[in-house]
């Protein structure tokens, strides 16, 4: 593992496609490698336990509980961690550049960071942290649920109901993933 140091990992996509038990199993990874790992979640993610990741399959990881890149500095500092994992980056207060920034300082560092979170929002609309992410990441993989119309690879988290804010937590419940064609004919 010792070839992702000081390297950005950036999981991607629509809600339901593997971005979290990505984050997850490569954080397993790295542990196992010996590699001190910290996972961390914006605080606003309050869909299931405080302190948990958890994925959709209902896996779950230890995590701590963040308002802003800030906090991952700060807990970084005392906790001497080789590798960061954050999910839901989407959901990371403060500007986008502050949190590019950061993760910036962090490889700097040497230290391996995993991100996770959204490429686009219910409307098609990017989430701009991941645009900002994807170029400058040394590994980039874009997941894909399957369509729960056609079965074809989704591309965009529809919500079900007709709310729109953009931040609404939630899981089955409030969004299913479609593809362009069924999203495209949903909204026609
Ligand atoms: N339509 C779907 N397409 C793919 N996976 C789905 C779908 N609906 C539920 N799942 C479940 O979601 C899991 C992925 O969950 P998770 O890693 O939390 O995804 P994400 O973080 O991208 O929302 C899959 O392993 C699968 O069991
Ligand atoms: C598309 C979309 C999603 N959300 C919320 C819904 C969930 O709580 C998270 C995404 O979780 P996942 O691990 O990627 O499944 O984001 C939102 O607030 N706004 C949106 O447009
Ligand atoms: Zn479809």
């Amino acid at each position: 593992m010792h070839q992702y140091r000081g390297k950005l990992i950036v999981h991607t996509g629509s809600m339901f496609s593997g971005k979290t038990s990505s984050l997850e199993r490569d954080l397993k990874r790295f542990k196992i490698a010996k590699y001190k790992t910290i996972a961390f979640k914006p605080a606003i993610d309050n869909r299931y336990n405080k302190n948990e990741i958890v994925t959709h399959d209902l896996t779950y990881m230890n995590a701590i509980l963040v308002k802003n890149i800030d906090d991952i500095i700060e807990y970084s500092k005392e906790l001497k961690p080789d590798v960061i994992g954050i999910d839901e980056i989407q959901f990371l207060g403060g500007s986008v550049d502050k949190i590019i920034e950061g993760i910036n300082g962090f490889l700097k560092k040497n230290l391996t960071v995993i991100v996770a979170g959204l490429d686009m929002d219910f409307t098609g609309k990017p989430f701009e942290v991941i645009k900002e992410l994807m170029p400058i990441a040394d590994y980039l993989y874009k997941h894909h649920a399957v369509c729960v119309r056609c079965g074809a690879d989704a591309w965009v988290s529809n919500r079900k109901s007709k709310d729109k804010e953009r931040i609404k937590i939630g899981a089955s419940d409030e969004y299913e993933p479609l593809c362009r064609m069924c999203f495209l004919k949903e909204k026609r």
